[in-house]
C-alpha cells in the first residue's frame, strides 16, 4: 500500500504559559499524515503539552495552529474531535463495566426514530473494525481485557469518530512488557492506514524502532525535528539532555556480609499468588526482586510493607514489627508504589504536603507544626531528587510526569527508612533523571539502608543491584550473585516455571 504524505497540522510560533510557567515557547511544526511523529524531551521539557494543545486540552498562549492550511482554535477536546484530532492519554477513558462495543459506539448509535438500532450500530463498529483490520472481542467486558486491548478500543473508537490524527501520551509506561510489541503494531498500522499519530514517550527503542520523525524538545523549546532513521540512542539523549551522558549507573560498594540482615523473610506465601518465598536483605544491600510480569514480583513486595494479607514470618530489624501496614512504616520501611496515581500522590494537594505525607510527625512540637523546618528539609530533599517546581504551594498536579514521581522519592528519603521498596523507581522518567534516582538509591544504600528493587527493565536490574532473587510463577526459582549475575542467567531463571 501506498501512503500519501501530505501536511496535515502546522504549529507556528507556538507558546503555552500557565500562570508563570512557561511550558512551551516559540514552536514551529509540521504533522504529516501517514507518519508516527515522535516528541522527545525530558521531565517537564513540554511534549504532554504540545500533544494536549494539538487536541484541544489546552488552548495556546501564542502562536497558530492550522488544519489543511486553515487556522483552528479549539476551546475543548470535543472541538478537536470534531475536526479528527483525538489524544489517548496514559489513564484510558472507557468504562471498565460496558463492553467492547458499547465503549466503541457511545453517542455514534445508529438510531431508528428514537430507538437505538442494535444491530445496524454492532455492522457500523464491525464496518470500522474490518476496514483497519483490528478485531477485538465487541462482547467483552472491558475491564477484563489486557490493557492493550483496552487501547485498542480506544483506537477504534477514535477510528469511527473519523480521527485523522491520534495523540498517544506515554503509551507503553503501564504496559506489561509482553504487551508493547502489540501497541507498536498498533501504532504503525494507523500510520500505513493514512492516519497522522503522534507518540509522546520516554523509551527510546521504542522510539527508534516505530517512528519515521523525531522532534526534541528542551525547557518548552523546539531543539530538532528530523527523520528517526538519522538518529541513534546516543543521538536522542544528546539532544534531549543537551550533554553527553557519562556512566548510566553509579558505583555501588560491597555490603559488609558481617552485619545481621535488616530484613529477613521466611515462608512468605499467599495462596495462588505466591508461596514459600524466603531471603534476607543486609544493611547496605540492594536486592532486585525480578521475574515476569504475573510473576508475583509487586505483590510479595506488598506483602512485606503489610499492604496485602499473607503467611510465614517478617523480620524487621531483628524484631516483629506486627503486621498492619502502619506499624511497618513506624517501624521504618518505605515504598515507592508502582502506580503513583492511584497509590501515591494526592495530585490535587501542594507539593510539600505530597512530601511530607505520613512524616508530619516529625515536624510536630509543643507549639504545633514547625512549617519552617518542614519547608526546609522538604526543600533539601526536592533538591536532592532534582525536582524541577516553581513553589512547594502549586499542587502535584502541575508537574510533569516524572517529577511526579521524584515527589514519591522525596517522600520516601524524608523519613530515613531502613528499608525501602522501590517498585518500578523510574517508570515515566526521563534519561537525565534515571541517573539521578539511581545515584539516590545507590547513596541510601552507601548510608547502610537495605533495598529492595522491582523493575523490568533488565538493565536496570543488572545495573543497580548486588543481588537478584527471580522470582516465576511466585516461587523463588533462583538468586544471582556476582559472576553468576548476568542477563541469560536471569532470564532463564525468570522462564523457568512457565
Ligand atoms: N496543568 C498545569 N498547570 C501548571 N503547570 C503545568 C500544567 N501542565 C504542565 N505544566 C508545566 O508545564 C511544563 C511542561 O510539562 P509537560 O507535562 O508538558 O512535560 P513533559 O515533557 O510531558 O514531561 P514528563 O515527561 O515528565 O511527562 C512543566 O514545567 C509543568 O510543570
Amino acid at each position: 500500500m501506498t501512503t500519501r504524505v501530505d501536511t496535515l497540522l502546522t504549529l507556528s510560533g507556538v507558546g503555552k504559559t500557565f500562570g508563570g510557567t512557561v511550558a512551551l515557547e516559540g514552536i514551529d511544526l509540521s504533522i504529516e499524515t501517514g507518519k508516527v511523529h515522535a516528541f522527545v524531551g525530558e521531565n517537564g521539557a513540554g511534549k504532554s503539552t504540545l500533544g494536549k494543545l494539538i487536541v484541544g486540552v489546552h488552548a495556546p498562549s501564542a502562536g497558530r495552529i492550522a488544519l489543511d492550511g486553515a487556522e483552528v482554535h479549539f476551546a475543548s477536546p470535543a472541538q478537536a474531535l470534531d475536526h479528527g484530532l483525538v489524544g489517548i492519554s496514559q489513564e484510558l477513558s472507557l468504562m471498565p463495566q460496558r463492553t467492547v462495543l458499547d465503549n466503541i459506539a457511545l453517542g455514534r448509535e445508529v438510531m431508528r426514530g428514537p430507538f437505538v438500532d442494535a444491530r445496524a450500530t454492532r455492522a457500523a463498529v464491525q464496518a470500522v473494525m474490518d476496514r483497519y483490520d483490528m478485531q477485538v472481542d465487541l462482547d467483552a467486558r472491558v475491564g477484563d481485557i489486557p490493557v492493550v486491548e483496552q487501547q485498542k478500543v480506544e483506537i477504534l473508537r477514535a477510528l469511527s469518530r473519523d480521527a485523522r490524527l491520534i495523540v498517544f501520551d506515554e503509551p507503553t509506561a503501564r504496559l506489561p512488557s509482553d504487551q508493547v510489541a502489540p501497541l507498536l503494531a498498533l501504532v504503525r498500522q494507523l500510520a500505513g492506514a493514512g492516519k497522522a499519530v503522534i507518540y509522546v514517550s520516554h523509551f527510546l527503542e521504542e522510539i527508534l524502532e516505530a517512528t519515521d520523525t523525531v522532534t526534541i524538545l528542551r525547557n518548552g523549546r523546539h531543539i530538532r525535528t528530523g527523520p528517526t532513521a538519522s538518529e541513534t540512542h546516543e543521538t536522542l539523549v544528546e539532544g534531549v539532555t543537551g550533554s553527553v551522558l557519562g556512566e548510566q549507573y553509579p558505583e555501588i560498594t560491597a555490603p559488609d556480609a558481617a552485619q545481621a540482615p535488616v530484613l529477613s523473610v521466611r515462608g512468605l506465601s499467599r495462596p495462588g499468588v505466591f508461596e514459600n518465598v524466603s531471603f534476607d536483605i543486609r544493611p547496605g544491600e540492594i536486592v532486585g526482586l525480578a521475574g515476569l510480569v504475573g510473576s508475583g514480583r509487586s505483590e510479595i513486595a506488598r506483602a512485606i510493607l503489610g499492604a496485602d494479607p499473607a503467611t510465614g514470618e517478617i523480620r524487621f530489624n531483628g524484631g516483629d514489627t506486627g503486621r498492619s501496614i502502619a506499624a511497618r512504616l513506624a517501624a521504618g520501611m518505605a515504598m515507592i508504589p508502582e502506580n503513583r496515581r492511584e497509590q501515591g500522590l494526592m495530585i490535587d494537594r501542594p507539593i510539600v504536603e505530597n512530601v511530607t505525607l505520613s512524616h508530619l510527625r516529625r515536624f510536630s512540637g509543643a507549639l504545633g507544626l514547625d512549617r519552617r523546618r518542614e519547608r526546609a528539609e522538604v526543600t533539601q530533599q526536592c533538591t536532592a531528587t532534582g525536582l524541577k517546581y516553581n513553589s512547594l504551594d502549586d499542587p502535584a498536579a502541575a508537574l510533569s510526569g516524572g517529577n511526579q514521581q521524584k515527589i514519591l522519592f522525596a517522600r520516601a528519603a524524608l523519613g530515613d527508612p531502613a528499608l525501602l521498596i522501590a517498585d518500578e523507581p523510574t517508570r515515566g522518567v526521563d534519561v537525565g533523571a534515571k541517573r539521578s534516582i539511581y545515584d539516590l538509591i545507590a547513596g541510601l544504600a552507601a548510608r547502610g539502608k537495605a533495598i529492595l528493587l522491582i523493575s523490568s527493565e533488565l538493565e536496570e536490574i543488572l545495573g543497580l543491584s548486588h543481588r537478584v532473587i527471580v522470582v516465576s510463577r511466585g516461587r523463588v526459582a533462583g538468586e544471582l550473585e556476582g559472576a553468576d549475575l548476568t542477563e541469560s542467567a536471569l532470564m532463564t531463571a525468570a522462564f523457568s516455571g512457565t
